[in-house]
């Protein structure tokens, strides 16, 4: 049984409640945009490409029960819960993306007057459906074309140590995930000796959902506190490190969960090749750097509390932003669905294989 994060079939849509893993594992009917807008926010649901393939549904759950007395006012609708959705949180771009698409589609559509409502309806949500299934696909490519990559430096046919961080598997997308699809593929090959994840505070996406998927699907690992870092590339000979992405600049700048960034600087003191795992639907092309993207930032309680329990003084102020920016020159390959790029190639090959 593969974990999912997302249940839908029949207009039904149910997500695993991640505030309650690994502890409870529970699915909550999502009924429309008013919902995906407050799971996404509450991080219920949370991972780049799982945010768009959630509010997009939800879309569709709104669209299927509601009736429209033209094309006009439903793509008016489309359009207002869409950018409605992308409010929900600023820094994955996938959401965005997938808006900016489904907003053009809705426009051709309504200006086709060979298309009547029904067809509009039905064309429109079928294109939504379809996110799941190619969430899936462009994971397993994620992972055949990392894994292959990856090997490409290792003599022989020795396995590999791979450190992650956060949570970028089954948890976090439709299926099989981006950084923890490159790892799957290595462990189905036979070449994974070990993954290190680490717990990812304040959220702990790497304590609560990475190691459970890792468990559930009996990979060997060891779970690391965020400060131990150094400490294993030092003395476990880690050969790569390979990451999730929430929006990745044209530059090959990247936005990952906070700590990515400090990571990645351990990575190139110790000489070991720092990836970020991520599909086309998470590259921005409109932002050129890094310095243009918004990070994040989540409410105090999520440092000071464990639940209800507190654990930081009362009283203290808190920063807690959500992600951080690993520069190009940190990354040694961005791996996606296209196959594996340096971040200089990236403008140009995005250029040409987007479609
Ligand atoms: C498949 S990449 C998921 C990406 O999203 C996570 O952030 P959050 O848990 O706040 O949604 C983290 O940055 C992961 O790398």
């Amino acid at each position: 049984m593969t974990l999912r994060a997302i249940k839908y079939d029949n207009n039904n849509l149910e997500i695993l409640d991640q505030l309650l893993l690994p502890a409870q594992s529970k699915y909550i009917q999502v009924k429309g945009v008013e919902d995906g807008w407050k799971v996404i926010n509450k991080m219920q649901v949370r991972g780049a490409p799982a945010i768009a393939i959630v509010g997009c549904l939800s879309l569709a759950v709104d669209l299927r029960t509601e009736k429209y007395d033209s094309k006009k006012q439903m793509r008016q609708e489309i359009e207002g819960k869409l950018n409605y959705l992308v409010s929900s949180r600023p820094t994955a771009v996938n959401m965005k993306i997938a808006a900016e698409e489904l907003i053009n589609l809705a426009n051709q559509l309504s200006n086709d007057e060979k298309v009547d409502l029904q067809t509009m309806k039905s064309n429109f949500l079928k294109t939504i459906e379809d996110m799941l299934a190619k969430d899936i696909a462009d994971n397993t490519a994620i992972g055949d074309y990392g894994a292959k990559n990856i090997l490409l430096r290792i003599s022989g046919d020795s396995p590999v140590r791979i450190l992650t961080h956060c949570n970028t598997g089954s948890l976090a997308t439709a299926g099989y995930g981006t950084a923890l699809g490159v790892i799957r593929t290595l462990h189905s090959m036979k070449r994974l000796e070990h993954v290190y994840c680490t717990e990812t505070r304040p959220y702990n996406q790497g304590a609560r959902l990475t190691a459970y998927e890792l468990v559930h699907d009996k990979i060997p690992a060891t779970l690391i506190v965020d400060s131990m870092v150094a400490a294993v590339m030092k003395h476990r000979n880690i050969n790569a490190v390979v990451v999730g992405a929430d929006r990745v600049a044209a530059n090959g700048d990247t936005a990952n969960k906070i700590g990515t960034y400090q990571i990645a600087v351990l990575a190139n003191y110790h000489g070991v090749p720092f990836y970020i795992a991520a599909p086309f639907t998470s590259i921005d092309m409109s932002i050129q750097s890094g310095d243009h993207i918004v990070i994040e930032e989540r409410p105090d309680r999520e440092m000071t509390h464990v639940g209800e329990h507190r654990i930081a003084a009362k009283g203290i102020s808190c920063w807690n932003p959500a992600f951080d920016v690993t520069p190009a020159s940190l990354i040694a390959g961005i791996i996606t669905e296209k196959g594996v790029f340096r971040p200089e190639q990236l403008k140009e090959q995005f250029a040409l294989l987007n479609h």
